[in-house]
């Protein structure tokens, strides 16, 4: 039988061990999009040092390449999957949807989206309306190290199901999500597994990333510590869940009652864990916020839910962010045309 072809498009720390178990499945052939990491993995590979996998060295996929391929030019062969694992920062362009545009074929490639946040899939399902999109709730520890350099600290874990858009057919959306679970994971041994309401797994998730993340971000604090200060807990961290779990039942989903408890131990104690959201921005990095604060904040809104704590939190978010984007050279201070503190 002929390998899928799958493009990994963000081959940070899911995006690697996602490729590599792909690969090693024997039924999926890898072509990874790399940027800052091309020219180490080209020269010496990848190596990943995985709880899961083990000590692996100077691993290559089927094909590294620098830029996203263009499939209408017929020389590329179309890709059955594209699997978005690039941080998503819609506040800063390209977007997800132009990053990717040139390798989706319409009515074929099913797009899987391995991020955190609500709405991801919102301006995808305008821009490939006849593309099945794919959900994929990760809970997977991977970090990028150094360029091309992995550390896999939680086995990979994934709950997949399909996006629901409204001009694809719910069984074609399904099949392809059932297909893209099969590839991964052939011989049933990897903790991925099909989840048909996989809606309320990522609002179950935005829980924890709703509030650690940011919280963590302000503070520069990792979550045991966090959990030792009362006021962090009882004035943030409850308020933010408290809020997040009326915005889902305001939309329909109820998130089960052992939320709380889930969320405040997910991390171990004995660890110094810090959320993504957090080591991005000590590193400088480019943050994301609006799919994991700002896109619940809105929903708030349209549903009109009150979320005092949750808006507070996208304010200071948001200003952190435009620090980051001003060290970055991408914004220069200045009004905007009708902001009226000038
Ligand atoms: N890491 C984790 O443990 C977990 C992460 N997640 C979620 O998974 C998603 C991926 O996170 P993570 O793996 O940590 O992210 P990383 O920052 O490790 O990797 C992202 C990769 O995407 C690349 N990238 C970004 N934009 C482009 C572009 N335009 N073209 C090509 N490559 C690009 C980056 O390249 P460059 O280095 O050049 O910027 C980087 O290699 C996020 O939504 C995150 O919230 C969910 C659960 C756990
Ligand atoms: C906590 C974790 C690693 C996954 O559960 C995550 O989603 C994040 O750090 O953003």
């Amino acid at each position: 039988m002929a390998k899928s072809r799958v493009l990994v498009v963000g081959t940070g720390g899911i995006g690697t061990m996602s490729a590599y178990a792909l690969e090693k499945g024997g039924l999926a052939e890898v072509t990874a999009v790399m940027r800052s990491n091309y020219d180490a993995a080209v020269k010496n590979g990848i190596d990943i040092d995985s709880v899961l996998w083990g000590q692996i060295k100077a691993w290559r996929p089927s094909a590294i390449t620098k830029t996203v391929p263009d499939v209408s030019k017929g020389d590329v062969a179309p890709f059955d999957f594209i699997l978005v694992t690039t941080k998503n920062i819609p506040d800063v362009p390209p977007t997800v949807a132009d990053i990717i545009a040139p390798a989706v074929t319409p009515g074929k490639t099913a797009i899987v989206l391995s991020q955190n946040g609500i709405n991801i899939e919102k301006p995808l399902i305008t821009r490939f309306p006849t593309n099945p999109l794919i959900s994929s709730v990760a809970y997977t520890g991977a970090t990028e190290t150094a360029l091309a350099k992995i550390y896999n600290d939680d086995p990979d874990c994934q709950k997949i199901g399909a996006f629901t858009s409204p001009q694809v057919p719910t069984n074609v959306a399904e099949e392809a999500t059932k297909r893209y679970v099969n590839i991964y994971n052939p011989d049933g041994k990897l903790n991925i597994i099909y989840e048909p309401d996989v809606a309320k797994v990522r609002w179950r998730k935005i829980a924890y990333n709703g509030s650690m993340n940011p919280v963590a971000s302000i503070l520069r604090m990792d979550t045991p510590r966090m959990r030792m200060s009362r006021h962090v807990i009882d004035d943030l961290i409850l308020p933010v869940i408290g809020e997040i779990r009326a915005i889902a039942e305001a939309s329909g989903i109820t998130l089960q009652p052992d939320l709380v408890h889930a969320v405040l131990h997910q991390d171990p104690n004995d660890t110094a864990f810090k959320p993504s959201m957090c080591q991005d921005y000590e590193k400088g990095n480019l943050m994301e916020i609006e799919n994991l604060v700002g896109e619940p904040l809105r929903e708030a809104e349209k549903l009109h839910v009150p979320t005092p704590t949750l808006k507070i939190i996208y304010g200071i978010m948001k200003g952190l962010q435009l620090k980051v984007k001003e060290e970055k050279g991408l914004w220069e201070p200045g009004f905007q045309s009708g902001n009226p503190y000038e």
